[in-house]
């Protein structure tokens, strides 16, 4: 693997907090990777660690086989953070220019307004000026304008509306297929099984599971098979079933929970019940990311 980013033995304590303890990982040359987590689970602090904005209590973050701080590693990285500050008295086009004149190889203008969405009026307008989603925008403009190879964003659609966020996602993947890195937080699970290559969960500063988004759902051991069936009809004798563990009705629905539906519907047939509009749900993201942050630590 082609290593962009590792953490080893990763901990950073503030005076009576650990926001995050002992968490190592590494990202390879186009992951697309996102950092997902409860209110509080250290997602900022990772990704500030690995911009170098903090450094670690203890153990190594390295970028490119490098210190984050290092000039040769800040060429190469493009930031949006979750504070939008812009530098007043500069029009959008000028504040373009002058981030892109600081890198070795800038996007061309034009690319950069066609990628985040940017208008010719925007450019003409005053940073300041700008609504909250126009400010996002320019942001997203400014992480490309050196054309890095990481892309890493906290929380990047947060105050984006339905169109801006769905363009963002576009161009995510279109620099994720071009071979970037990308590496963002967010507290959208959706976002995450759709965006991401792979998804780093955090919980409690330390990271409870890593995997593909349909690795991290079949991770719940419980999946269910519903159907319709005669009201009348008693679902007891389904119990003496040692596959499944739990029966109930919701919505004229036949619910039945099991880590082994295939063997559910042999018994369903097997039963002779009238079973109809048989339905299989495997546990979605949500229900993993639930299942995963919850209290109950044996879930990892
Ligand atoms: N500068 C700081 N001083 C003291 N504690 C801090 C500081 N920064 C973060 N923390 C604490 O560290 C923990 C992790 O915070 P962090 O911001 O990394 O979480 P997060 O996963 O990004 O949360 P959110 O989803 O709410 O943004 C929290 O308990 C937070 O209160």
């Amino acid at each position: 693997m082609n290593k962009i980013v590792s953490l080893t033995n990763v901990t950073k304590s503030f005076q009576h907090k650990t926001a995050v303890n002992d968490v190592s990982f590494t990202i390879g040359k186009g992951e697309v990777v996102a950092i997902l987590g409860p209110n509080g689970a250290g997602k900022t602090t990772t990704i500030s660690m690995i911009l170098g904005l903090l450094k670690p209590t203890a153990g190594e973050v390295q970028l490119f086989d490098h210190q984050p701080h290092e000039k040769q590693v800040r060429e190469k990285i493009g930031t949006m953070l979750q504070e939008v500050s812009v530098m007043p008295g500069l029009k959008v086009r000028e504040i373009l220019e002058l981030i892109r004149s600081y890198y070795p190889k800038p996007l061309p203008i034009q690319q950069l307004i066609e990628l985040t969405g940017l208008t010719e009026q925007d450019m003409k307008t005053m940073a300041e000026k700008l609504s909250g989603g126009q400010k996002r925008r320019l942001s997203f403009a400014l992480a490309l304008a050196g054309n890095p190879e990481l892309i890493i964003f906290d929380e990047p659609t947060v105050g984006m509306d339905i169109t801006s966020r769905n363009r963002f996602w576009e161009t995510i993947h279109h620099l994720a297929e071009q071979g970037k890195t990308i590496i963002f937080s967010t507290h959208y699970l959706q976002e995450a099984d759709d965006a991401a290559g792979r998804i780093l969960l955090f919980k409690d500063g330390a990271i409870v599971a890593d995997g593909t988004p349909s690795q991290i759902k079949a991770r719940i051991s419980k999946q269910s098979v519903s159907f319709i069936v005669d009201p009348e009809l008693p679902l007891e004798k389904l119990f003496l079933h040692s596959e499944i563990d739990d029966i109930y009705r919701k919505n004229n629905r036949v619910y039945i929970q099991s880590s082994n539906t295939d063997r559910v519907l042999e018994l369903l047939f097997q039963e002779k019940i009238g079973a109809r509009d048989i339905q299989i749900e495997r546990g979605k993201l949500e229900e993993a990311f639930e299942q995963l942050t919850s209290g109950a630590k044996e879930a990892i």
